[in-house]
């Protein structure tokens, strides 16, 4: 009986749509200089500051790289003068508003209810679990939290814990997730990780892998005793939501190669969708070795084209 959604393609068709669409290489941390405002920004100026953030923080990252400490203050200054990083959090909420297609994590809750419906569908009875076994709900790590009201944080499956580099709300804890303690037991790992619009805020290739695999440390063990409850077939999982461009027009990552570094760091994908502008996917983590796969630490040019992105994940 299988309830998982099985995975859509979804590139090939809409590549054509997005081939002149960009996502550059970005973006680095860095600590605001600016206080919290919320006063709405219009969709191009929000445009605008997020490409100029990301292009900012590329060439900062570049500088570091070469040790070129003069430019990267130069950056750094430049990147605080337009507003840092307060600055482009207060973009990607007026972003999620509208012309993104709202909050990202909706989409996930969605699937949740579809699986749920399938199930009621071929077994004639309603699923109405509220979580994993004993009832205690799913826990949910939020990487990259601009607020505590998403439809996750709403869901009474969910307990959520929240970090970003930077808090916007007293639930939402100032953490890097690259410096997060490890777990020392599965009290302190999570059913699900919600990785939404930050693996492309990382600025290098290998790091943003490095993100992906520190992923599997958090995660519980897939083998720890589930109910037969559908939805916990959607567990241990990443919700992964990029960029459609990192995807459907990088010269360095399609979908495929997403797929062999995603399987070779132990996820399978379970639901995918890709939107004009985002890709959502779900990644289920069905073991905990890592497999070595020769190539992935080195890129390759999967699509070649001058008006494509550099956006690119290395597994190091
Ligand atoms: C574009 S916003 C996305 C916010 C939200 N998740 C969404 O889907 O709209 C990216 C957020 O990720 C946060 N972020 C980036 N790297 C991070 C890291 N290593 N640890 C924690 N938060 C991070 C940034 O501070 C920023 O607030």
């Amino acid at each position: 009986m299988t309830r998982v959604k099985k995975p859509k393609r979804t590139g090939s068709i809409l590549l054509s749509r997005h081939r002149n669409a960009g996502t550059k290489d970005s973006v680095l941390p860095v600590p605001h200089a600016h206080p919290v405002t919320t006063s709405a920004l219009s969709s191009k100026t929000g445009r605008t500051v997020i490409r100029k953030h990301h292009t900012l923080h590329k060439r900062l990252s570049q500088a570091l790289k070469k040790n070129d400490v003069d430019t990267a203050a130069a950056i750094q200054a430049e990147i605080e003068a337009n507003g840092g990083l307060e600055k482009y959090q207060q973009a990607s909420i007026c972003g999620q508003s509208s012309q993104r297609g709202g909050d990202s994590s909706k989409i996930f809750i969605e699937w949740i209810g579809e699986t749920r419906r399938s199930s009621k569908l071929k077994s004639g009875k309603a699923d109405n679990t509220t979580g994993h076994v004993g009832g205690q709900r799913f826990r949910l790590l939020e990487v990259g939290a601009l607020s505590p009201d998403n439809a996750c944080s709403k869901s009474s499956m969910f307990d959520v814990k929240r970090i970003d580099l930077n808090s916007r709300h007293p639930s939402i804890e100032t953490q890097d997730f690259m410096e997060r303690p490890l777990p020392k037991d599965d009290s302190e790992r999570f059913d699900t990780i919600s990785l939404s619009l930050v693996l492309n805020y990382v600025p290098l290739p290998a790091a943003r892998g490095e993100m992906l695999r520190r992923t599997t440390k958090f995660l519980r063990d897939v083998s720890l005793a589930q109910d037969d409850s559908p939805i916990s077939e959607l567990f241990p999982s990443l919700f992964l939501v990029l960029p459609a461009p990192c995807i459907t027009n990088s010269r360095y990552l399609d979908e495929d190669l997403l797929v062999e570094i995603m399987n070779s760091l132990g996820y399978t994908l379970v639901c995918s969708k890709l939107s004009a502008k985002l890709s959502y996917q779900l990644w289920r983590l069905m073991r905990k070795e890592l497999t070595q796969v020769s190539g992935l630490e080195k890129k390759k040019e999967v699509n070649p084209g001058k008006t494509r992105n550099n956006f690119a994940i290395l597994l190091d």
